[in-house]
Formats: structure tokens, C-alpha cells, sequence
């Protein structure tokens, strides 16, 4: 828990969305990360759930607390939500700002493998396991450490789905918006495992969720997958939920598509249907 400091802390929804950062051990860089806590810790003695949210590219932690207003539903079911951000910051990568969709706000939540990445660009242990200890020791109070869910948008709704399936039992619900499925398979992800990961694509697949779902073998799952169907980045092809739904069910894998009309990839369309993403988590996380 090195050098935990609150930066911001704002009251909303009777709970308090708080940023702290941290100086990360994995990343080897000084990381924000976001975190609400319902109204529900004060005073309770019961143990609240958790969910993680991955945001997609471009972000930082910062775009779901401003923009989604979450906080309604985390408030109304209870659960203490947290928000890291999506790449290593201030660690000069030579190449690391020159796209939008690689580098700097493009971690992909993976362990990089190449030379120049390896070093800084390990978001998946950082999240999956940096993260989670330091919630669990930070708000041990509050938190209940057998009740985590995770759900993520884009970039991080492949995130969501991707620590899930490496880590069975980690995560007890899962749930993504727009994700990428299969970034074997899409520009976005092969250009991301390309620079990451090498040329060899049999080192991709451990890190594509349509293709660790068919090898999934850990406590029984449900996916729900939500997807705007004028979502520019559907209709390019980037993110291809119907590999993904094809291959659950090619090994009897529960997985809900819900596809949206008329809406895009944006947190316009987050916040219509994210009342029904809670509902989907606390059902579980609350069983
Ligand atoms: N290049 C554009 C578009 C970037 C964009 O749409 N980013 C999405 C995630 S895409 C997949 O991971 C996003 O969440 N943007 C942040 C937001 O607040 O909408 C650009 O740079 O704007």
C-alpha cells in the first residue's frame, strides 16, 4: 500500500466518490484509481460487495465517475465500486503517445512480453492482483472479499471478461458493454498484441476472450454482453460479440447478447442501460 493518498472526495448519492493514488509496484509508476462507496458503510456492520470497472481507450478513471452516474445504482443496491486506470502513466515508452488505440490509455489490461513494454505495461496483474490486495487491505472494513464482480466498457469490457476467464472463482459476476470479443481477430487487437505480445499468435489466444471461453473450465458463469447496435465500432468489426456468443455456446457457456437499436458506443448509451448491468450484479453478488 505504498503512499496511498486521497485526492479527491466528493459526496453523490448519499455515499462519496473518492480518487486515491498509489505508487504501483507493477506498473513502476505513480497510478490514480477510483473508488465509490455506497451510503451503506457507514455505520453497517455487513460487508458491502465489490464490483471493478474497466474503462475503454482514451480514458482514465475518470470518465465513468463523471459521466455514467453509476453512483445511483451503486447507492440504491449497496455495492462499492472501483475504477482503475488504463495504462501506466508518466514512464516514457519510446512510441507509447503516438496512436490513440496503443500506449498511453491503451494497456489492453494484459501483461506485455515484449522488451520495451514488459517492464511497465502489466495491467492485468496490477488490476487482478495489486488492485484487488490493496482494496482488500485498504477497505478491509467495508469490503466483503468473497463478493467481487467486474464490468467494463470496450477496451475494458474485453478487460472484464478476459481477468474473469483467467482467474476463475476471482470474480463471481461478469458484465461488459461494447466489448472487443475477439482481438484476435479485429485491427484494434491485433495491432494492441502485435506491440505487446510478439508476432507469435499462439501466445494471443491466453489473452482473447473467445478463445478462453472454450477452454473455461471454473465456476459457472453467465456472461452479459450488451451491445448498441449504431455503434460505429460494431459495424467496423472491432468488436465482434456474435465470435464470442458463437464460442459459449459451442461449449455450453450461459452468455446474454443484448443487442440496443439505434444507440453507439457512447456513455449516452452506458448510462441507458447500466440500471440493468446492476441488477445483473447484485442478483448474483447478493445471492
Ligand atoms: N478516438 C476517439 C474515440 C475514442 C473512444 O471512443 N473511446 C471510447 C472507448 S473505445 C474502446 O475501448 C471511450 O470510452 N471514450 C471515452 C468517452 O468518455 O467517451 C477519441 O479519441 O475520442
Amino acid at each position: 500500500m505504498d503512499n496511498l493518498e486521497q485526492i479527491s472526495c466528493n459526496k453523490i448519492f448519499g455515499g462519496f466518490q473518492k480518487v486515491y493514488s498509489h505508487d504501483s509496484s507493477e506498473l513502476k509508476c505513480k497510478m490514480n484509481f477510483s473508488i465509490y462507496l455506497p451510503p451503506q458503510v457507514e455505520g453497517g456492520d455487513a460487508k458491502l460487495p465489490v464490483i471493478f470497472y474497466l474503462s475503454g481507450l482514451t480514458c482514465t478513471e475518470q470518465n465513468f465517475i463523471t459521466k455514467s452516474g453509476f453512483q445511483r445504482y451503486a447507492a440504491e443496491h449497496g455495492i462499492i465500486v472501483v475504477g482503475p486506470d488504463t495504462s501506466p502513466r508518466g514512464v516514457k515508452v519510446e512510441g507509447d503517445d503516438e496512436s490513440w488505440d496503443f500506449g498511453v490509455s491503451a494497456g489492453f489490461y494484459l501483461d506485455a512480453t515484449q522488451e520495451k513494454w514488459a517492464t511497465n505495461y502489466r495491467m492485468a496483474s496490477y488490476v487482478n492482483k495489486e488492485l484487488y490486495e490493496l482494496i482488500l487491505q485498504a477497505f478491509s472494513n467495508v469490503v466483503d472479499p468473497k463478493r467481487f464482480g467486474i464490468m467494463g466498457h470496450s477496451m475494458g469490457g474485453h478487460g472484464a471478461l478476459v481477468s474473469t476467464l483467467r482467474n476463475p472463482g476471482l470474480y463471481k459476476s461478469v458484465s461488459a458493454f461494447a466489448p472487443i470479443c475477439n482481438p484476435t481477430a479485429c485491427p484494434w487487437g491485433v495491432k494492441a498484441f502485435t506491440g505487446y505480445l510478439g508476432e507469435d499468435k499462439s501466445k494471443w489466444v491466453e489473452w482473447d476472450a473467445t478463445e478462453l471461453v472454450k477452454k473455461y473450465d471454473g465456476p459457472p458463469l453467465t456472461l452479459l454482453i450488451d451491445q448498441g447496435a449504431a455503434d460505429t465500432f460494431y459495424i467496423q468489426k472491432q468488436l465482434l460479440p456474435e465470435n464470442l456468443v458463437e464460442a459459449c455456446r459451442s461449449v455450453g457457456v450461459p452468455v446474454i447478447l443484448n443487442l440496443r437499436e439505434g444507440y453507439d458506443h457512447s456513455y449516452y448509451y452506458i448510462s441507458t442501460y447500466l440500471n440493468e448491468h446492476f441488477e445483473f450484479h447484485a442478483k448474483i453478488l447478493k445471492a
